[in-house]
């Protein structure tokens, strides 16, 4: 059997806040949790505020390590990667995306920061991957001297992705990216991820709510409770059926919400 590309294994994540002069209190945000996801395929996160998603991505992205348990990608422990390529092979999309962005950076140095550590990289090479990757999202070559705000927000979404994607990860992270898109915007980027994942075979973690995104993106979905997974099934089971308390809550939501515009 192939390995999948990522294998997330009994990780459990404790934070130590502190609590008077001496004390600390142990707040466990993530308690062994485990799932696999293949090349290629979105995996959506969903649960209630506090549950640990937003913990799990930024694990996944390396920007904190876990307690303990693994994280493996096409069956390598990331503990044994160097971080620079960790960081490349697992990129977070942040909550705010346009936030993200330098306002005083003209878009192709923001695109071009994370390549800019590989020396290696000749300078043609580097033009050639800006603008192949600028192309890719939708922007067009001038966009390149803009600055972000000379740019429309779905423009400013499509550099952060380009920047993630510069350094072709494997895997992107959107931790509630989507939350703040209204629908114009949500429905260009599902045709764009659908797009770029086709072409490019990247494997997708959404965090978040929106419903129709996941609907129309995610493989399999996993909801999670105090740091604790209570249901993973695949995106049309989780529909039809709903098991646990909370998913049965959003479903129904979502279908009055949708049967409700459609009648
Ligand atoms: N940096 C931190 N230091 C201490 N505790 C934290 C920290 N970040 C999160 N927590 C705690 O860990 C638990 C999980 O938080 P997390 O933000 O991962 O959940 P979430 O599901 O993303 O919530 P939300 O939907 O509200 O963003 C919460 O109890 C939270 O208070």
């Amino acid at each position: 059997m192939q390995t999948p590309l990522l294998q997330v294994k009994h990780i459990s994540k404790t934070y130590m806040n502190p609590k008077g002069w001496f004390r600390r209190e142990h707040v466990r945000a993530i308690k062994s949790l485990s799932f696999e996801l293949k090349r290629a395929h979105t995996l959506a996160v969903i649960g209630e505020a506090g549950s640990g998603k937003s913990t799990l991505a930024h694990l996944l992205a390396g920007e904190m390590e876990p307690s303990s348990g693994d994280i493996l990608l096409h069956g390598q422990s990331l503990n044994d990667t160097n971080k620079r390529q960790r960081c490349m092979d697992i990129r977070l999309i942040p909550q705010m995306p346009s936030l993200s962005l330098n306002p005083r950076q003209r878009v192709s140095t923001q695109i071009l920061a994370p390549l800019v550590q590989h020396r290696s990289i000749t300078h043609a090479l580097r033009q050639q991957k800006l603008y192949g990757t600028m192309r890719d999202v939708g922007l067009l070559e001038e966009h390149a001297n803009y600055y972000p705000n000379m740019l429309s927000a779905s423009q400013r979404l499509r550099v952060t992705l380009a920047r993630a994607m510069i350094v072709d990860p494997e895997v992107l992270v959107f931790d509630q990216t989507l939350s703040a898109m209204d629908i114009t915007m949500r429905a260009q980027l599902i045709n764009l991820l659908t797009k770029l994942q086709q072409s490019r075979g990247m494997a997708y973690v959404m965090i978040g709510h929106q419903l129709s995104m996941i609907r129309h993106l995610a493989d399999h979905v996993m909801v999670m409770q105090h740091g604790e997974v209570i249901e993973f099934d695949q995106t049309n089971n989780v529909f039809k059926a709903p098991a646990s308390d909370y998913t049965k809550r959003m479903v129904y939501a979502y279908n009055e919400l949708t049967q409700g515009s459609n009648g």
